[in-house]
């Protein structure tokens, strides 16, 4: 479908931006100038059909916008819009005169936003902290002022003060705590007192006594920190961590020397199992499986099955230990065939508390009930979720100005933004990249400083090499300020300091992980907030977090976009050097518009770039077709307009050769008879599982050796 017309816009654009490399908004004008010249000369393959091209392009670009006004915003939003018009219009009569600015129809055609009549629903709020301090535990003293010093803190949280002296006691237990309420701790303290009192003191070269199973890479290194900081007074104890991507040979090296505390990724793990002659498990005392839940969505159950067996073949002396926020109904299989008289721990709902409810919320000899069960998904305090109902077209500019507004007029800001596959984020990120930031770094003179020189964009997902996660993964731990994008590699488990927003710019596949995505920020008593961007057609999914007590309120979008009239990097007039005084719909309307030309015309700079975001597309609706069967009715491909969506990728035309059908038929046609009879679930299981692999399949070995997988004209990635 048709989407643009008319002359480029004319940004306000200092001389000395010639020098500067080709890409942020300012240095834009001159290239989308020689561009849309060209384009004008050498229609583009992707052009609309005539009839409706010219349906647009006959008007003058200013009163294309107008019409659009009146219909763009139903409903309640109209109203807001329809009040500040005479001056809006005197304005856009005045820039009329003096710059033609090309206008997007962005905002033609949109769908109705809904009113979202959300059920306000009493979510399930847990204490954090106890009042009872580390040292009233029978611990070694040194551990006591190890955990006092080298972590700085002193009391225990809710679940550390129920896990703890369980776990001390010896018996096995599940555990399910809020996201980011101490579980790590509350397993790790017990392992390593236990480990330091054994009465023959332990030797490196004994192996492994205790074996700790988490989902992804991150999260290996994270609690293979905790553990490293909490030996630090019993050396003779030593940790180590196997999560693929690093060479094989110094991972058996490393087992070959000993490694006592060992903490692995399940497939990493597996792979050694089956290939090294250096891993016993013969004086295994402890098995603890952190993130439960995950482990098995995963489909990784044949491979935990596979590790069960091997430890079992030499020790059945052992305490085994299962944790996570969402315990859900895979992890009573995992409990079934891994605890042994396990007790479960869960901290109490707070509402619920008007008598005292520790001791009853430690169910001994349970039947392993899922939290989901009990009452619904707990949500830190702290945390304020918001939902933004965004048509397709907009999706994009909308984004940009959420990321806009907080790293340009708010301080201190972290944001991770999450999307459901790597290509996604790898094409967020490079767009925004090349079109958002100043090729400086610095404002350009006669400007104010401006987001495009305060962003900064970091990304991080399973297709990228190891040393580069590990890299980028530290970085935005220590960074106070920045953006992150990217997939669900990062929703679990990631203790990344003082992350203050969190968007989900794709919505998850279920509720469990809506929790451990917003889960990544109003961590230990913290605050935060999150945002999930939904389509108008996906407005029920509020209605299905509500069943499971997860209450959102409503941003409008239009107070999202606000923010570029904000900032004249965005302005669509050359002449106009001082900020608007009439600030109103039209102005926002055709920032908005600025903005996503900018987008487009960096996306049709060549056919590299726009087959680029064409791969982009296709990913996303891939990813889409994944949705579990529970939620179809929401999400599914029939209900996307793809020229709407394609324009959320700055194509200004759907893709021909890519239709709903056509990703249907292309998919029937894989010749993979065996992933045909497979539910959606079981399909996600698989991306998924790529993305958390071992790092020794062929697939992702390749994928390490470009350069730049997903980078503009670079090559596509093959999974999640
Ligand atoms: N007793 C405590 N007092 C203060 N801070 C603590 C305490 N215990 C843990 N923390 C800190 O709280 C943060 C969150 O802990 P942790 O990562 O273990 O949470 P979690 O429950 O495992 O979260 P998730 O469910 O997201 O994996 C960490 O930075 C940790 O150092």
């Amino acid at each position: 479908m048709a989407v643009t017309d008319g002359a480029p816009p004319h940004l306000s654009e200092p001389a000395a931006a010639a020098s500067r490399p080709a890409s942020g908004p300012r240095a834009a004008p001159a290239r989308r100038q020689a561009q849309a010249t060209k384009r004008k000369r050498q229609p583009s393959s992707e052009a609309a059909p005539a009839k409706r091209r010219n349906e647009t392009s006959s008007l003058p670009a200013k009163k294309t916008a107008a019409k659009e006004t009146q219909r763009a915003f139903k409903g309640k939003a109209q109203k807001v819009f329809s009040r500040k018009k005479t001056s809006a219009s005197a304005s856009e009569r005045n820039q009329e005169q003096k710059a033609c600015v090309k206008t997007s129809s962005l905002f033609k055609n949109n769908p109705e936003i809904p009113e979202l009549h959300r059920p306000v629903v009493k979510q399930v709020q847990e204490k954090v902290f106890s009042s009872d301090a580390f040292h009233e535990l029978d611990l070694h003293p040194h551990l006591i002022s190890t955990i006092n010093t080298v972590l700085n803190i002193s009391n225990m949280t809710s679940v550390q003060k129920q896990s703890i002296p369980v776990l001390l006691e010896g018996r096995d237990a599940l555990v399910r705590s809020q996201t980011g309420s101490g579980k790590t701790l509350a397993y790790c303290i017990p392992v390593v007192q236990s480990l330091q009192a054994m009465k023959t003191k332990i030797q490196r070269g004994d192996g492994p006594y205790a074996l700790v199973l988490v989902p992804t890479r991150e999260l290996a290194l994270q609690s293979f920190d905790t553990f490293q900081k909490l030996l630090k007074p019993f050396t003779w104890i030593v940790p180590g961590v196997l999560m693929g991507g690093e060479k094989r040979k110094s991972e058996k090296a490393r087992l070959r020397k000993g490694i006592n505390i060992l903490i692995s990724t399940p497939g990493r793990l597996v792979d050694h199992i089956k290939s090294t002659k250096n891993i016993h498990f013969n004086r295994i005392r402890w098995l603890v499986l952190d993130e439960a839940d995950r482990i098995l969505d995963l489909g990784f159950e044949k491979t935990i099955t596979v590790i069960l067996n091997a430890i079992n073949a030499e020790s059945q002396e052992r305490q085994n230990v299962l944790l996570s926020a969402t315990l859900t109904e895979g992890v009573t299989r995992l409990a079934d065939i891994s605890l042994h008289n396990p007790v479960s721990i869960s901290v109490p709902d707070e509402s619920l508390c008007q008598f005292d409810l520790e001791d009853r919320d430690i169910f001994e000899d349970c039947d392993l009930q899922t939290s989901e069960e009990l009452d619904g998904f707990a949500i830190p305090e702290g945390l304020e979720q918001y939902v933004a109902l965004v048509p397709s077209k907009l999706r994009l500019v909308s984004l940009a100005a959420f990321l806009l507004q907080k790293c340009q007029f708010e301080t201190d800001q972290k944001v991770i933004v999450f999307f459901s596959s790597c290509e996604l984020v790898e094409f967020h990120y490079h767009l925004f990249l090349q079109t958002l930031l100043s090729g400086s770094g610095a404002p350009a003179p006669g400007q104010p400083p401006s987001a495009c020189t305060l962003l900064r964009f970091l990304r991080l997902h399973g297709n990228m090499d190891q040393e580069e996660r590990t890299a980028v993964f530290q970085e935005f731990s220590r960074a106070r300020t920045g953006v992150l994008f990217c997939t669900d590699v990062a929703a679990r488990g990631l203790d990344l300091p003082q992350v203050t927003w969190i968007v989900q710019y794709n919505a998850p596949s279920s509720p469990a992980e809506y929790i451990h995505r917003i889960g990544r920020t109003a961590r230990i008593g913290c605050h935060g907030s999150s945002l999930l961007v939904l389509a108008p057609s996906e407005a029920e999914y509020v209605n299905s977090l509500a069943s499971h007590k997860i209450n959102v309120s409503e941003i409008k979008m239009e107070d999202i976009l606000s923010v570029l009239t904000r900032d004249d990097c965005f302005k669509g007039n050359q002449w106009g050097s001082q900020k608007s005084q009439a600030v109103g719909p039209q102005e926002i309307r055709e920032r908005a518009t600025v903005l996503q030309t900018v987008f487009e015309d960096y996306v049709h700079s060549s056919e590299g770039t726009v087959s680029w975001a064409k791969r982009a597309l296709q990913s996303f609706i891939r990813a889409y077709a994944t949705y579990p069967r529970e939620l179809k009715h929401i999400f599914h491909i029939r209900l996307l307009h793809l020229g709407h969506v394609a324009k959320s990728f700055g194509l200004r035309d759907a893709p021909k050769n890519l239709s709903v059908s056509t990703v249907k038929k292309r998919k029937a046609s894989v010749k993979r008879p065996d992933l045909r009879k497979k539910t959606p679930r079981r399909r996600l299981a698989e991306m998924l599982q790529s993305e958390y692999s071992s790092g020794l399949e062929a697939g992702v070995a390749k994928v390490k050796k470009l350069k730049k997988p997903g980078a503009p004209g670079g090559q596509p990635h093959s999974a999640v």
